[in-house]
């Protein structure tokens, strides 16, 4: 048994994946063979989801058939429906992010197909793709007191999301960028949300559970949840002036800003720079380029800090999604949930592969406390 302790098991290989290949001294991302760039703008986020789950891009029928599969699950049954309305309108306020595990947790817990084959993991992980989607566009507007908008079957996975969310058709631009997004944050290896969600189905537990569990990963500040502090950071600053000022106080300060730094990039997070080019134009066309111009000063400040320091960390996919969602007319509150809707493909993807060549996940701790203690019964104890 090895007993070198890796801290957060930095550079830890835990296992072998088909799946996705993340090179972090290139900044390269590929996913099934295929680098990001070159999906991007050729392949709609259907074909990627097909691409992750089954080692290949789909040919017309097999594409055709995989968003009709999407499209029968997309209106949220009525019972998922009120459980989502009220948790919303709960006076504890439930995050989006809360709200989205706890439904995950219920659209399994009532399927009423447990199978563990691989065909039923399959419709079970288009039902969730669907499903998370609406939910998320549904929590959108429901925190908004505005009433869920019914699915048109018209429309693909993107631009049927922006509709159900805003109630209005979508310009072209937006459903490109989202769909690009949708694209870009579908899959990175062995990632703390898809790691946990592994741990969870080497049990043979459920898809379900899995995705419960990786949904709870996601949702923490250092993980997903950085895309929601992002823009939170800078509506608390809330001034182009003042940002260069306000970062390097919360440098200064040991604070870690939200969108920067990996555990794998070393050299630039090649999805950042795809967000940073779509951010530009999209709120370039909204006629507010606050956020975005906001952005781009904190990637001056904190990447001249990290130089100085002699640290080579660079901005992540969260720092310019931002300014991009929000000229879409996204709150700030779905911003997470937006990453688990897409990043579903990948950890369903990393589950099928997980119960197609299962062992149980159990690694050791080096014991660091005492032995040989003697119990001392309770009345005697200070
Ligand atoms: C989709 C995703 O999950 S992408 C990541 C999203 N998360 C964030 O954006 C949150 C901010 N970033 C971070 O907290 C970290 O960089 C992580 C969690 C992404 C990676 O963590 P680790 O690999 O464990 O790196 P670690 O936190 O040890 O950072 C290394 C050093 O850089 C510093 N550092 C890392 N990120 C930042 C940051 N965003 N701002 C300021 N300093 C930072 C750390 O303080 C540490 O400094 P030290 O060596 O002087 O103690
Ligand atoms: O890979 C990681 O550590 C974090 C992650 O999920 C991503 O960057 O998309």
């Amino acid at each position: 048994m090895s007993t070198q302790v890796k801290a957060g098991l930095e550079d830890v290989v835990a296992g072998t994946s088909d799946i996705c290949f993340v090179d972090g001294e290139k900044g390269r991302l590929v996913y099934q063979g295929y680098d990001i760039n070159e999906l991007v703008g050729k392949a709609s986020f259907e074909e990627v989801v097909y691409l992750l789950w089954h080692g290949k891009l789909p040919n017309q029928a097999e594409l055709d058939a995989l968003k009709a599969e999407l499209q029968k699950y997309r209106d949220i049954p009525t019972d998922v429906l009120d459980l989502v309305r009220s948790l919303v309108n709960n006076p504890a306020k439930p995050t989006g992010m809360e709200v989205l595990r706890t439904a995950a947790s219920y659209i399994g817990a009532v399927d009423p197909d447990k199978g563990m084959d691989r065909e039923t993991h399959l419709k079970q992980a288009t039902k969730l793709i669907a499903l998370s989607a609406s939910i998320t566009a549904a929590v959108g507007r429901f925190m908004k007191g505005l009433d869920y908008v019914a699915p048109r079957q018209d429309l693909g996975h993107a631009a049927n999301f922006l509709y159900m969310l805003n109630g209005q058709q979508p310009d072209e631009l937006s459903v490109e960028a989202f769909d690009v997004a949708l694209i870009l944050h579908a899959d990175h290896e062995l990632n703390a949300s898809t790691f946990a969600g592994r741990v969870t189905v080497a049990t043979l537990s459920d898809l379900y559970s899995g995705v419960t569990s990786a949904i709870g990963a996601l949702k923490g500040p250092l993980h997903g949840g950085a895309n929601e502090d992002v823009l939170r950071m800078l509506m608390e600053i809330d001034s182009v002036e003042k940002t260069a000022e306000e970062v390097q106080k919360r440098l200064e300060n040991g604070v870690k800003v939200p969108g920067f730094g990996h555990r794998v990039y070393r050299n630039y997070d090649p999805r950042g720079l795809v967000l940073k080019r779509y951010a530009k134009e999209l709120t370039a066309k909204a006629g507010n380029t606050k956020w975005f111009e906001m952005t781009e000063i904190t990637e001056d400040v904190v990447l001249k800090y990290f130089e100085k320091k002699g640290k080579d960390l660079k901005y992540n996919v969260d720092l310019y999604s931002g300014s991009l969602y929000n000229a879409m007319g996204i709150p700030v509150e779905l911003f997470t949930p937006i990453f688990v809707m897409s990043r579903m493909s990948g950890w369903t993807a990393h589950f099928l592969e997980q119960y197609a060549n299962n062992r149980i996940i159990r690694p050791r701790a080096e014991y660091t406390g005492p032995v040989d203690l003697e119990f001392v019964p309770i009345q005697e104890r200070e």
